[in-house]
C-alpha cells in the first residue's frame, strides 16, 4: 500500500513536471514567435503601391503587382540605417570651410529684400503679371521687382467666392476667388507655432506657417518652384461666411465666441473642426497656378509606405537609385527630372517635410520642373532631423552644380538669418519660431556632410551635375 502511494506520487509529480516543461516550451517559442514578427517586417516591392490613408484620392501608378514575400531573412529599413550612420561620421569630419560665413550670401539676401518691398500699389493687374512670370522651369523668376506687390495684393484684396476645395488633396482647405478672378487655396491654422509634433514624420495636420516659410525658403536656395504663399488673417464671418457656397456654409458653427468650421474633404469631418479666435482665422494663402497648365501628378519613387510594419524598397536596398534611373522617366535624355527630385529631398529635408509621397510637374511641357506644392508637413518638430528625407540624394550621389553652389553660400548659421530677414516682411511674422530657424543651420551641415560623403565615394566629377536646364 505504501509503495503503491510513493509511486503514485512520483507519477503524479512527472506529469506536472512535463506539463509545466510543456507549458514553458509553448510560451517562449510564442515570445520568439512575437520578437520576429515585430522585427521583421516584410517588404514593399519596388513596383507595388502602397495606397495610405493619406493617398485614397490620388492617382496611384499603372503597375501593380502583389507583395511577394522576401526569400531571405529582412533586415529591418538597413539602408536608411548604414547611410545615417555613415552622414553622421562625416558630420564630425566636416571641413572648417562649411562653418565659415561666406561673404556673398548677403548680396542676395538683399536683392530679395529689395523685390520684396512694395513697388507699386497694390492691383488686381498683378494677377497678370505673376501669371506671366510662370514656366517650364520656374514659378518666380529671379529678380521679380513687382513680388511684394503681388504678395502684399495676395494677402489684402478682397475675397469674392469661397468653395471647399475637396478635389484638391486630402486636407481640410478652402478654394478662394479674389477680386480680378485670382483663384487662391487657404489652408488654415491648426497649431501655434510652438507646438512640437511627435511621432512620425508625416504626423499631424497641416503647418500653415510651413507653407509660408517653404515658399520663402524656396526663393532664397534659388529654388523658385513654389507657388506664392503669404500668411493672411482672414475675418470668417465678414470676408469668408458672405460669400461661401452652400455646402461650406453648411459646415461652420459657433463655439463659444470663436467661429469654427470643418468643410468637405477626405480627412474632413464635424470630429476635425478648426477655429478662429472670434471670427479671425489665420492661414496660408497660395496662389493658384495659371489654368494654361495642367498639372500631372506621380507617385515619388522614394514614398513612405506610411506603416511602422512595412519597409519601402528604397529603405533596404543601397542600390535603389539605379531603379530609378532604370524608370523611362528617369532617363538623362528625358528631362532634369531626377536632379529636381534631389534638389526636392535636400528642401525637404532642411524644413523637415517627410511626407512628399506624389509629385506634381505640367502635364506635356518639355522638361517641366518638379512643382514644390504641398510644404505644409514641414516644421513639425525643431529637435529631429529625418535623415532618410535625403535619401534621393545619398542613393544617387548627383546633385546640380547650382544647388551646391547656393547652398554653399549659406553656410555659418546665414541660412537662418537670411530666412528670418525675409519672413521678417510676413504678415504673420514672426513665421518660424527660433528653434526651428535654428534646426535649418544644423540641417544643412548634415546637407554638406551628405555630399562630402558621396564625394569621397565618386569623386566631385561625378556627383557635380552642370545641368544646361535648370
Ligand atoms: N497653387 C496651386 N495651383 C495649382 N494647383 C494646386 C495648387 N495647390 C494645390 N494644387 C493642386 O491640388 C493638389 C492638392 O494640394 P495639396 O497637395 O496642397 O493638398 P493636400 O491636401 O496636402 O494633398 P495630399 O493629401 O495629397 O497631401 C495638388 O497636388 C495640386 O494638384
Ligand atoms: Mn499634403
Amino acid at each position: 500500500m505504501r509503495i503503491f502511494n510513493v509511486i503514485m506520487i512520483i507519477r503524479r509529480t512527472i506529469l506536472s513536471l512535463t506539463a509545466l516543461f510543456v507549458l514553458v516550451l509553448t510560451a517562449n517559442v510564442y515570445f520568439v514567435y512575437v520578437i520576429v514578427e515585430e522585427r521583421s517586417p516584410s517588404i514593399q516591392t519596388n513596383s507595388e503601391v502602397v495606397v495610405s490613408h493619406e493617398d485614397k484620392n490620388v492617382g496611384a501608378p499603372a503597375v501593380r503587382k502583389k507583395v511577394s514575400k522576401p526569400k531571405q531573412t529582412p533586415v529591418y529599413r538597413n539602408a536608411t540605417l548604414s547611410a545615417t550612420q555613415r552622414i553622421k561620421q562625416k558630420l564630425l569630419e566636416l571641413s572648417s570651410n562649411y562653418h565659415k560665413v561666406s561673404l556673398t550670401y548677403k548680396q542676395i539676401v538683399s536683392q530679395l529684400l529689395d523685390d520684396l518691398k512694395l513697388s507699386m500699389e497694390m492691383s488686381t493687374e498683378l494677377w497678370g503679371t505673376a501669371r506671366k512670370w510662370v514656366g517650364p522651369r520656374e514659378i518666380v523668376p529671379k529678380r521679380a521687382p513687382h513680388l511684394g506687390s503681388v504678395l502684399r495684393t495676395l494677402c489684402s484684396t478682397k475675397i469674392i467666392r469661397a468653395e471647399n476645395a475637396q478635389h484638391q488633396g486630402t486636407q481640410l482647405k478652402l478654394m478662394l476667388t479674389l477680386l480680378g478672378n485670382q483663384k487662391a487655396v487657404f489652408k488654415p491654422q491648426w497649431y501655434s507655432r510652438s507646438k512640437v509634433i511627435g511621432g512620425p514624420v508625416y504626423a499631424g495636420k497641416d503647418r500653415h506657417n510651413a507653407e509660408v516659410a517653404a515658399f520663402h525658403l524656396s526663393i532664397l536656395l534659388g529654388l523658385r518652384r513654389s507657388p506664392l504663399t503669404v500668411g493672411r488673417k482672414v475675418n470668417l464671418r465678414r470676408e469668408v461666411m458672405p460669400v461661401a457656397t452652400n455646402d461650406l456654409l453648411e459646415t461652420f458653427y459657433q463655439e463659444g465666441n470663436n467661429t469654427c468650421f470643418y468643410g468637405v474633404c477626405y480627412f474632413c469631418g464635424p470630429n476635425q473642426p478648426v477655429c478662429a479666435q472670434k471670427d479671425v482665422m489665420e492661414g496660408a494663402l497660395v496662389l493658384w497656378l495659371p489654368s494654361k497648365y495642367k498639372l500631372k501628378k506621380h507617385r515619388s519613387p522614394w514614398q513612405r509606405t506610411y506603416k511602422s510594419h512595412t519597409v519601402a524598397r528604397w529603405e533596404v536596398d543601397d542600390d535603389y537609385c539605379m531603379r530609378v534611373k532604370a524608370m523611362k522617366l528617369y532617363d538623362p535624355n528625358t528631362g532634369p527630372r531626377l536632379l529636381d527630385l534631389i534638389d526636392a529631398a535636400i528642401f525637404d529635408f532642411l524644413i523637415d517635410n517627410g511626407d512628399r509621397h506624389h509629385y506634381d510637374v505640367f502635364e506635356n511641357v518639355t522638361n517641366s520642373m518638379v512643382l514644390l506644392l504641398d510644404n505644409g508637413k514641414g516644421f513639425g518638430n525643431p529637435h529631429r532631423d529625418h535623415l532618410d528625407i535625403l535619401a534621393p540624394l545619398y542613393q544617387c550621389c548627383v546633385l546640380r552644380k547650382s544647388t551646391w553652389d547656393r547652398l554653399q553660400l549659406f553656410s555659418g548659421n546665414a541660412l537662418s538669418t537670411s530666412l528670418e530677414a525675409l519672413l521678417h516682411h510676413s504678415h504673420i511674422a514672426p513665421v518660424l519660431t527660433s528653434l526651428h530657424l535654428k534646426a535649418l543651420d544644423r540641417r544643412l551641415l548634415f546637407v554638406f556632410a551628405t555630399v562630402e560623403m558621396c564625394f569621397e565615394q565618386h569623386g566631385r566629377k561625378k556627383v557635380l551635375v552642370y545641368d544646361a536646364v535648370r
